[in-house]
């Protein structure tokens, strides 16, 4: 194990403890989504709470392989997990939405794809909330310094989380704390998606690779074309980033 990332890991750990202590509570859980942020921070909570951890499976009309690839996880990393699926609920719900609508005006195919995506993590979220209440654990987001500084997650759902251990982590640096903490190959390989609708990856949505991104939170020269997509990127999401604006009054 590379010895500086070992100290990094073991750092966060004790991070994670420190929070929980701080907060009062028990434990802490995860959604578990089959990839590799969600990986490594499962085999996080499970090191800081081997006892006192829980990772969620919650498949919404998912590929059956984010389910298998989230058990994989689950196992590899020896946490405990349940398997909660959500997807008659969110169709009802995203029907009840889309007729009322409808009634209203006409909804553009684009946005009527968002608001099904976004009501899937949103569900989500509250789902790992109901356990984190029951059990006086903590919610605990796999977001990392890629997806936080380009807002490249859902407001309130993939977002709604209490603590964000990696999210001062390069994308490239997830993967070297994934070999590290043992996370299977298959995980690894993946193509990173949000896996909110059919054929998503991140890169193909986003229009810039995770490298790209990488090297720009490095500081390195980058292309023009991109630079312009990130801080577009950046900007349009700082709402995410910052408590709701109050009037000052
Ligand atoms: N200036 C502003 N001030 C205050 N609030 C503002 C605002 N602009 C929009 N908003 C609000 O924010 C909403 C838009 O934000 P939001 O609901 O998040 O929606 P939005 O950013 O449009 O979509 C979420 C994006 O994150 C991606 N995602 C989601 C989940 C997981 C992952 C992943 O990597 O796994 C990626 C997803 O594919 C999509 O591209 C608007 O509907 C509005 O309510
Ligand atoms: N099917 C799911 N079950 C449980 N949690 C999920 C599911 N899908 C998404 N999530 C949660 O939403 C988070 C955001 O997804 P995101 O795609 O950014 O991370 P990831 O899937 O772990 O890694 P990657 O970016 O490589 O796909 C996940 O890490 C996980 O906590
Ligand atoms: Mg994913």
């Amino acid at each position: 194990m590379n010895v500086f990332d070992d100290t990094r890991i073991a750092k966060s750990i004790e991070w994670l403890k420190d929070q929980v202590n701080d907060a009062g509570a028990k434990g802490l859980v995860v959604g578990i989504s089959g990839g590799i942020d969600s990986a490594v921070v499962a085999n996080l909570i499970k090191r800081a709470y081997p006892d006192n951890s829980m990772g969620l499976i919650l498949p919404i009309s998912s590929q059956q392989k984010d389910v298998i690839d989230g058990i994989a996880v689950a196992e590899a990393a020896s946490l405990q997990y349940q398997i909660i699926d959500f997807s008659e609920i969110h169709r009802t719900m995203i029907n009840k939405v889309t007729d009322v609508l409808q009634k209203t005006g006409p909804v553009t195919e684009h946005y009527q794809k968002i608001s099904d995506a976004n009501l899937r993590a949103r569900l989500r979220m509250s789902t790992i909330y109901a356990v984190a209440n029951a059990m006086n654990y903590l919610v605990v987001g796999t977001d990392n310094a890629a997806e936080v500084y380009t807002g490249y997650f859902t407001k309130y759902g993939d977002g709604g989380v209490d603590l964000l251990p990696i999210a001062g982590l390069l994308k490239s640096e997830v993967y070297r704390w994934a070999e590290e903490l043992g996370v299977p190959k298959q995980i690894i390989e993946r193509a990173p998606s949000a896996g909110l609708w059919e054929g998503q990856t991140d890169e193909d949505e986003m229009g810039v690779t995770y490298e790209i991104i990488d090297q720009f939170l490095e500081g390195k020269m980058i292309p023009e074309k991109e630079k312009m997509i990130i801080q577009s990127m950046h900007e349009k999401t700082r709402h995410k980033r910052q408590m709701p604006p109050m009037p000052e009054w």
